[in-house]
């Protein structure tokens, strides 16, 4: 059996994301949990002829959503507004995330979890707290989903330089995911940023770096990303589950990680930086995180903008942590 849970299924992000899902042949189960309107997304997505059984849990259901699940992905919690960070949206989330995370430790405490909801840069910190707490906590198990940002930068290089094809371009970014803490490496595109004048370069980061304010204003109060998340969470989960299923090899996403996933390749800079999450390439094996890649040699602007990224995310990582620790 190969379940794949989906709690928040009746979201703006929910529901297309458990479309996309339906889609795979390598899921059996997909239960989709929600505290509102989970059974009717559920009886909807279940006439679709592919091989998964879907089934829908509502309020007091979380426990059988859960239960023996290989994979949860959690796009719970609520949206941004105009005018809103996504640390405004910690309040309500934070409890949200922490309820699903005892919900995985006492149902499928072996589960891959995929944190999609906000803020991801203190969400993660909770749901890896929860599961230290009972004993459960393997870093190389728990992601948090910053796809988007990759997705958003390969199509924004696209428009900036057309020659560039934004399926097949991966732009790495690393960091976290909000603002100042997501930093593409540009650089790294081959013969991309010498075309670039200083004020072109500027723009491109920082429309990645702001991507989903963009949304947001466009929504006008209506939420933020929910179809493009949807694409890029379910490319994260699908990749996973071709890495742990299908035992596919060289499989590479970026993920926002606990550094101790891989404590080899990670050490120095954990140290240096006094950080235990951030977003990396990550190459996927049987178990999860097999080997988090390095971080890439930067250019001076780049490092300006990861100098300006740590203390945030710093600051992000221990209030996550400290919801859970000093509770
Ligand atoms: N990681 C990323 O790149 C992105 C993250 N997000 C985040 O994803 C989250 C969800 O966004 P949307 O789907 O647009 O919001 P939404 O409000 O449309 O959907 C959220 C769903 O979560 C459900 N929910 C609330 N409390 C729950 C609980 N305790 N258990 C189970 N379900 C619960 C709600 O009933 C609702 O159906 C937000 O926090 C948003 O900021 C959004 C876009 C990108
Ligand atoms: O901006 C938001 O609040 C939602 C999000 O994380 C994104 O679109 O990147």
């Amino acid at each position: 059996m190969v379940k794949v849970v989906v709690c928040g299924a009746a979201g703006g992000i929910g529901q297309p994301l458990s479309l996309l899902l339906k889609q795979s042949d390598l899921i059996t189960d997909l239960a989709l949990y929600d505290v509102v309107n989970a059974p009717g997304v559920a009886a909807d997505l279940s006439h679709i002829n592919t091989k998964s059984k879907v089934t829908g849990h509502g309020k007091d259901d979380m426990d059988a959503a859960l239960k023996d699940a290989h994979t949860v992905v959690i796009p719970a919690g609520v949206p941004r507004k105009p005018g809103m960070t996504r640390d405004d949206l910690f309040k309500i989330n934070a409890g949200i995330i922490a309820t699903l995370a005892e919900g995985v430790a006492k149902n499928c405490p072996g589960a891959f979890v995929l944190v999609i909801s906000n803020p991801v840069n203190s969400t993660v910190p909770i749901v890896a707290e929860v599961l230290k707490k009972h004993g459960v906590f393997n870093p190389k198990k728990v992601f948090g989903i910053s796809t988007l940002d990759v997705v958003r930068s390969s199509r924004f290089v696209s428009e900036v330089n057309p020659s560039v094809d934004p399926k097949t371009t991966r732009v790495t970014v690393v960091g976290g995911h909000s603002g100042v803490t997501i930093v593409p490496i540009l650089s790294k595109i081959p013969d991309f940023v010498e075309g670039l004048s200083k004020e072109q370069l500027d723009a491109l980061t920082h429309r990645i770096q702001y991507g989903g304010d963009e949304v947001v204003k466009a929504k006008d109060g209506a939420g933020s990303a929910t179809l493009s998340m949807a694409y890029a969470g379910a490319r994260f989960a699908l990749t996973l589950l071709e890495a742990t299923v299908a035992e596919k090899t060289g499989l590479i996403e970026s993920s926002y990680v606990n550094l101790d996933a891989d404590v080899e390749s990670t050490a120095s800079f954990k140290a240096k930086h006094g950080l235990d999450y951030f977003a990396l390439d990550v190459e996927f094996g049987k178990e999860g995180v097999k080997h988090i890649l390095p971080l890439p040699q930067v250019s001076a602007y780049e490092q300006t903008l990861l100098d300006a990224a740590y203390p945030e995310l710093k600051a992000n990582i221990t209030k996550g942590a400290s919801f859970v620790t000093s509770a």
